[in-house]
């Protein structure tokens, strides 16, 4: 199975790639998998770091605005075009899949163009325009919220399905006395997360130096991804408080999954994949959802958090370091209301999704694929029963020879 993937820019669409990469092979261990990105998004770092390829091609999203800028922008997608159709001909796909970002865009037109079957998976309520464009040439649409279907062009409807976000296997696995342990952070202590996203949010952090001061007073273990942009200035300002082992400010966490299941509460951004790991863990939240994203879809996706009565939201233009702070510290100190809303986040979360992406991916692969697995599979029982007369012939016992082979009658 040779399955192309490509999403990039920023952590919510790749990291729904590499759930999807992962989970294939699983199934597949023997897929050969490419991730096809820019080498300015943060593919270029996440992606070799899950072991997989990635190649780049040079793709720019457009202002929205007439200008110079715009006009060279062109021009990279041209190239990027070209570029990504010399990829999806050399690879030669047996399905081609698109998490979003603008590089999805020459990747998916390509592939669609060559024939090879196609995939989108949209993570958000409310479609991006690559998606949008990409849904009337694709094979699948995947989605995520029921509501975003009638978002999208009339001409495509017929190839929605909804899957929901995927969450990566480790985040979905991670236990909480495990991941304390190994965070180093003890059973009886309050654990609170902090990110705004994949590229850190300013104003979360601005807030959260008044809330760093009091947890450190009051001895709260916690961990805060600052974003890597915002890093160093952030650092500076903190430089004057004294931390214990267990409490930790850093760039940017590699490790979600342990960060996540320690915690008993998140303070985030409302990214779609962000609230899928939270809620798939059942954690209660306060959300900030950052403002100026496209139709606003942050602020609706935290206010559905909070009427499902999940997580408290909190708009940017509300935020200060007190409203936080009062925050922070009225849920820390309200044990029942911390489970109340782990309990409405846990109904939310939906840890099955990966499974039906790939079950759907699966399932295109075998359609198109119907002559090749029945091929591979033929050849495959031919080599066993080959082995097993050979192992006869050698007078070697041919069950302890057949430990791997899955679904063969034993003699
Ligand atoms: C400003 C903007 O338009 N943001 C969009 C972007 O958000 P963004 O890229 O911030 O994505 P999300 O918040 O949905 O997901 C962030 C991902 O990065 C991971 N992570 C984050 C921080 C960290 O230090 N380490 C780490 O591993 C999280 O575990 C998660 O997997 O894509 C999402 C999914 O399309 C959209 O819903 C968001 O609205």
């Amino acid at each position: 199975m040779r399955v192309l993937l490509s999403g990039g820019g920023t952590g919510g669409h790749v990291y729904p790639a590499i759930a999807i990469a992962n989970r294939i092979k699983e199934e597949y261990p023997d897929a050969e998998i490419l991730f096809v990105g820019t080498e300015k998004g943060i593919e270029s770092e996440i992606v070799p770091k899950y072991g997989y390829e990635l190649k780049t091609v040079t793709v720019q999203g457009f202002k929205r605005k007439i200008d110079l800028d715009n006009v060279k922008r062109v021009f990279k997608l041209f190239k990027g075009l070209e570029q990504s159709r010399k990829v999806v001909k050399k690879f030669k796909p047996d399905v081609v899949i698109g998490t979003g970002g603008y590089v999805s865009g020459p990747v998916l037109f390509n592939a669609s163009m060559c024939k090879f079957p196609t995939v989108v998976h949209e993570q958000n309520s409310f479609p991006g325009v690559t998606n949008k464009i990409l849904s009337k040439m694709v094979t699948e649409v995947l989605t995520s919220f029921e509501d975003s279907h009638e978002r999208f062009p009339e001409g495509s409807r017929q190839k929605l399905v909804l899957t929901g976000n995927p969450v990566r296997k480790e985040i979905l696995t991670a236990r909480k006395s495990t991941a304390r342990r190994n965070l180093g952070i003890s059973e009886d202590k309050k654990m609170v997360l902090c990110y705004g996203g994949s590229g850190g949010a300013r104003k979360i952090n601005d807030a959260m130096k008044l809330v760093i001061e009091n947890m450190v007073k009051d001895d709260v273990a916690f961990i805060f991804a600052t974003g890597k942009y915002y890093y160093e200035e952030f650092a500076k300002s903190i430089e004057h408080i004294n931390f214990k082992p267990y409490q930790r400010v850093v760039p940017y966490l590699e490790d979600m999954a342990n960060a996540l299941a320690a915690s008993d509460l998140v303070i985030g951004s409302a990214g779609a994949i962000s609230l899928a790991e939270i809620t798939a863990l059942g954690k209660p939240s306060i959300i900030i959802p950052k403002a100026y994203t496209a139709e606003n879809h942050q602020e609706y996706n935290a206010k559905s958090i909070e009427k499902q009565g999940a997580g408290i939201a909190i708009l940017e233009k509300n935020l200060t370091p007190e409203s936080l702070n009062n925050a922070v510290f009225s849920l820390l100190g309200n044990k029942e209301k911390l489970i109340d809303m782990a309990s409405a986040s846990k109904t939310i979360g939906k840890p099955e999704a990966i499974d039906l992406i790939v079950a759907e991916i699966v399932k295109i692969y075998e359609k198109n694929n119907k002559e090749k697995i029945k091929v591979k599979k033929e050849h495959k029982d031919k080599k066993v029963s080959q082995a097993e007369v050979n192992s006869e012939e050698n007078g070697e016992n041919v069950e302890e020879n057949q430990p791997k082979v899955i679904g063969i009658k034993k003699k």
